[in-house]
């Protein structure tokens, strides 16, 4: 039986959503009654924006990041603990105008768009720190040693992005897992390093014996243009995990981490090209890659969709077990990694893994993960939603999976 990667909770009806390419029949009937309530979900719509239009009834979205977090007190994950925590964190994070002006004391003059794109490309991805620490061992402690019959082996599952979605929580909680070898850094072949050959990919990855799944985690590929190609020439039924966040948040996350390199004028200087319209700048990178459905499509040219896991940022924070047991049910893996791992860290404000059963400390990422975002002018975050909004839409019809994203 094929391994898979499932959420039955949020799963769409993939008969009524699907394109035509997913290949699911429709009948005829069904047909009719889409067209139906298409036609009067039509309707009521266009009632609504012209009446929201006209009366400025529309509110604009309130700047919490966490509106759709789960309470599942089934689990024994303290999701309420998280929930409380990341309201009240917003509630500090955006009610404080004082906080932007104290962080971001950015240039005022408007930076042209290469300018732009130079800054936001400065880095590759930041989160070296958080293997560094832990270069010697894993995550649960246990000291990395080359064992005598264990060698070297090419990935046969890769985290494929999305730049800070959660991809560095995700592969250090999988890290957890006995099955499991990763190298700590970015390898960046199928990208930068691809020239250099599959000789010297295999060379950074950790040796493994036979039954262990090798695996990489390289966030840039997934909205690199030769990369689907490249990774299926190298191997068709390579596993492919993609972690997708609120597009909106992911934009202003990936802003976050350039402020803090850089003074740099704010988000809303960068995401809004014509300050007199409020027109958004949809050729900024960090805008950009929340196109999800976008890239997206370069992946199902060459890989069917039940090649690729696809993972939710919010849920790995809000449930990192149930995320990940999804992942481990994917890779075909024993599921290992549970609630028992993890326990919510009040302080940083995320999930963090337990100290495991005889040695290591309880460990949290490094602090380049989990920054406090800037407040953001709510006109700004709500042109961003809308503008996202179909692109969303259309990721939740490809992958047959609501995100639950405003
Ligand atoms: N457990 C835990 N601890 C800390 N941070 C967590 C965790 N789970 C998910 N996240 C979110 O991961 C975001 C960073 O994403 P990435 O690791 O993909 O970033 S990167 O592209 O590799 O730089 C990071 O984004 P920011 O909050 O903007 O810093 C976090 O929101």
């Amino acid at each position: 039986m094929r391994p898979v990667c499932r959420d039955n909770s949020t799963q769409l009806d993939g008969g009524d959503m699907n394109f035509g390419y997913l290949g699911v029949a429709r009948s005829r009937r069904r047909l009719i009654f889409l067209i139906m309530l298409t036609g009067s979900l039509g309707a009521s719509l266009y009632a609504l924006v012209t009446v929201s239009m006209c009366c400025s009834l529309v509110q604009p979205a309130p700047p919490v990041e966490t509106r759709h977090l789960s309470r599942d007190s089934n689990t024994k994950y303290d999701q309420n603990a998280v929930l409380d925590h990341r309201l009240s964190n917003s509630q500090e994070k955006y009610g404080n105008d004082n906080l932007q002006s104290a962080v971001f004391t950015g240039v005022k003059h408007r930076f042209s768009a290469q300018n732009k794109e130079d800054i936001v490309h400065y880095y590759h991805s930041e989160d070296d720190e958080d293997y560094r620490e832990n270069q010697n061992t894993d995550p649960s402690g246990r000291t990395l040693k080359t064992t005598k019959n264990a060698t070297k082996k090419l990935p046969s599952a890769i985290i494929i992005g999305v730049k800070k979605g959660g991809t560095r929580a995700l592969l250090e909680f999988l890290r957890l897992h006995p099955d499991i070898r990763a190298p700590g850094p970015e390898t960046h072949f199928f990208d930068r390093n691809y020239d250099l050959g599959l000789e010297w990919y295999r060379k950074q990855m950790p040796a493994t014996l036979d039954g262990q799944i090798t695996m990489e985690k390289t966030p840039s590929y997934f909205i690199t243009k030769e990369v689907p190609k490249r990774i299926y020439q190298t191997d068709k039924d390579m596993k492919l995990i993609l972690v997708v966040r609120d597009p909106v948040t992911r934009a202003i996350s990936d802003y976050t981490q350039t402020a803090s390199k850089h003074t740099v004028p704010s988000f809303e200087n960068f995401a809004i090209l014509d300050n007199r319209t409020g027109v958004l700048d949809t050729s900024w990178s960090a805008i950009k890659i929340g196109v999800y459905a976008k890239h997206l499509e370069r992946w199902l040219k060459y890989f069917p969709l039940h090649q690729i896991c696809f993972v939710s940022g919010e849920r790995l924070i809000t449930d990192p077990a149930k995320e990940l047991a999804k992942v481990q049910d994917f890779l075909g893996l024993k599921r290992v990694i549970s609630d028992k791992h993890f326990y919510f860290n009040t302080t940083k404000g995320f999930p963090c893994l337990k100290k495991p059963e005889g040695s290591g400390n309880p460990r949290c990422l490094g602090k380049t993960k989990g920054r406090v975002h800037p407040a953001v002018d709510p006109q700004v975050l709500k042109r961003l939603h809308n503008f996202y909004r179909p692109f969303n839409a259309k990721f939740y019809q490809m992958t047959q999976h609501d995100f639950g994203w405003p």
